[in-house]
């Protein structure tokens, strides 16, 4: 993909809308403009960053194709840090697609996806976090997943990821001024270079752990509502998703198959599953299905146990609190509205650390402080703090774990004497993987797979 030439797409949706935005980018971007454009006011020279009114006219035909405003950004004060051109036109497909190939036949080429980000990135607009970032806010679906995009795009991410640089490249000069050194003073810094090393790969291990929450903020958590039959499973799911999407019946086993919705709760986007309930039967195919939701329950980032309050504990209850007590478990007694006979000590005996909270599936009391425990079940699972640094794809995620495995390495080697030359060259491999975080040590490859991912116009 060459980089020195004029890219062009349509910025905006594919549908109507108000306005649709043509956007141009590289060193083409004022020509066209010229060919293009007849401004309604006679101009000596186009101001970068103004706003011109016009038309955009078809340079075959002297036809006008739209009634437009445009405005020229000079490079390096654009987003792509190169000369770009926007054309505001109508937002209509057939106007955009009209004046995107006028704007092709005068000196552009068809952008790739992401090419003008990929092109902010490679003039340093921006490092691969941000870009990132970008891509992130424009998918985001939940107002967590938004604001910790928001935070990476201001450097935040990146802002870490340089401190963290700095202290390798710090501890790098020391172990080469050592090379230099007598074995005395040698050694005395070593220790010192062994305890920075050690506070590096806490951080480290640290970032690392934020991946939870960043995978959570993005992609949402999964909830899984389990119990025995007729404990009112379903009527759960339709409460909280606030829609009659499963099937309720007084009859156990209503249930046979996998329900699954999202549903948003405090900024965060869950995925609910109501499941079959558990029990002993000699039916092959409910074995099967039950099978299924075990399985279903040992992935889930949490699971809503649910008890029929009107009833005493059955074994069948004792039986599923026994083989979910390693679970992130959070108790919930259904039927509140009904006689109390089931008692909820057994039930926070078995699940250590918990209390079972009482709701009425049918008649909505108790949803509003389940939605709040949910929420906590599922930040806790993530270890979420808000307003913490995350890091957000596996791709930092693998480069974040080289890192550390280097620095790791470095101190295993220096704590069985390895000489400062060979532990400087394992730094140096260090700062190579963390480098492909923010870009600097990338490949091609790797930017291809970022912005492949990116929709046509950004
Ligand atoms: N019309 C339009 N809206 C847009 C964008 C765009 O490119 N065009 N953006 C693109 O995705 C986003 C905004 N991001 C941008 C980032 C930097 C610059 C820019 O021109 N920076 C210059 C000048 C800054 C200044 O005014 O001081 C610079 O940093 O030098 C423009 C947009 C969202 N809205
Ligand atoms: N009184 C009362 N009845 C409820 C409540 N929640 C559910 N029920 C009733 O309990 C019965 C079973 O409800 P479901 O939601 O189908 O129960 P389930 O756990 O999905 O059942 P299976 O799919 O068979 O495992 C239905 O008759 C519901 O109307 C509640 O809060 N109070
Ligand atoms: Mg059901």
């Amino acid at each position: 993909m060459p980089t020195d030439d004029t890219i062009a797409a349509i910025a905006t949706p594919a549908g109507s809308g108000g306005i649709g935005i043509i956007r141009i980018s590289g060193p083409e971007a004022e020509n066209i403009l010229l060919r293009l454009f007849q401004p309604s006011h006679p101009l000596v020279i186009f101001q970068p960053r103004r706003l011109y009114h016009g038309d955009l006219v078809c340079p075959e035909t002297g036809r006008a194709l739209d009634e437009v405003l445009i405005t020229l950004m000079k490079g390096p004060h654009s987003f792509s840090g190169e000369d770009t051109l926007e054309i505001f036109c109508h937002g209509g497909i057939l106007i955009l697609e009209s004046v995107l190939s006028s704007v092709l036949k005068a000196g552009a080429r068809l952008a790739e996806p992401g090419e003008f980000t990929r092109r902010a990135f490679l003039h340093d607009r921006i490092d691969l976090t941000q870009a990132e970032a970008i891509g992130d806010m424009i998918s985001a679906r939940t107002s967590r997943g938004l604001e910790t995009a928001v935070s990476q795009l201001k450097g935040k991410l990146k802002g870490k990821i340089d401190v963290l640089r700095e202290k390798l490249i710090d501890i790098l000069a020391r172990l080469e001024t050592e090379i230099d050194f007598s074995e005395d003073v040698a050694s005395q810094s070593s220790s010192e270079v062994s305890s920075q090393l050690q506070s590096l790969s806490e951080d480290l291990a640290a970032l690392l752990r934020s991946y939870e929450q960043g995978k959570i903020d993005r992609h949402g958590a999964s909830v899984v509502i389990a119990g025995k039959p007729n404990t009112g499973k379903s009527s759960l799911l339709n409460v909280l998703l606030e829609e009659e999407r499963a099937i309720v019946t007084p009859i156990p086993g209503t249930t046979r198959d996998f329900i699954e919705e999202a549903v948003n709760i405090r900024g965060m986007s869950i995925r609910l599953t109501d499941t079959a309930g558990i029990h002993p039967t000699e039916d092959i195919i409910e074995q099967k299905g039950i099978q299924k939701v075990w399985e279903k329950l040992a992935d889930a980032d949490g699971v809503i146990l649910l008890f029929d309050g009107s009833r005493p504990l059955t074994d069948e209850d004792r039986g599923i609190l026994t083989r979910l007590a390693d679970c992130r478990v959070l108790p919930v007694i259904n039927k509140t509205d009904l006689d109390h006979r089931l008692e909820e000590e057994e039930i926070s005996d078995a699940l250590q650390g918990t209390t079972p909270i009482w709701i009425s599936a049918k008649f909505g009391e108790g949803i509003p402080v389940l939605k709040e425990e949910i929420s906590r079940l599922v930040m806790e699972r993530a270890g979420i703090q808000d307003g913490e640094i995350v890091i957000s794809s596996l791709r930092q995620k693998m480069a974040l774990e080289r890192t550390l495995q280097f620095v790791d390495q470095t101190l295993a080697g220096l704590r069985e004497g390895l000489s400062p030359e060979f532990a400087a060259l394992d730094i140096r491999d260090a700062l190579e993987a963390l480098g492909e975080i923010g870009g600097e040590t990338a490949t091609e490859q790797i930017l291809d797979r970022i912005f492949t991912t990116f929709c046509i116009g950004k």
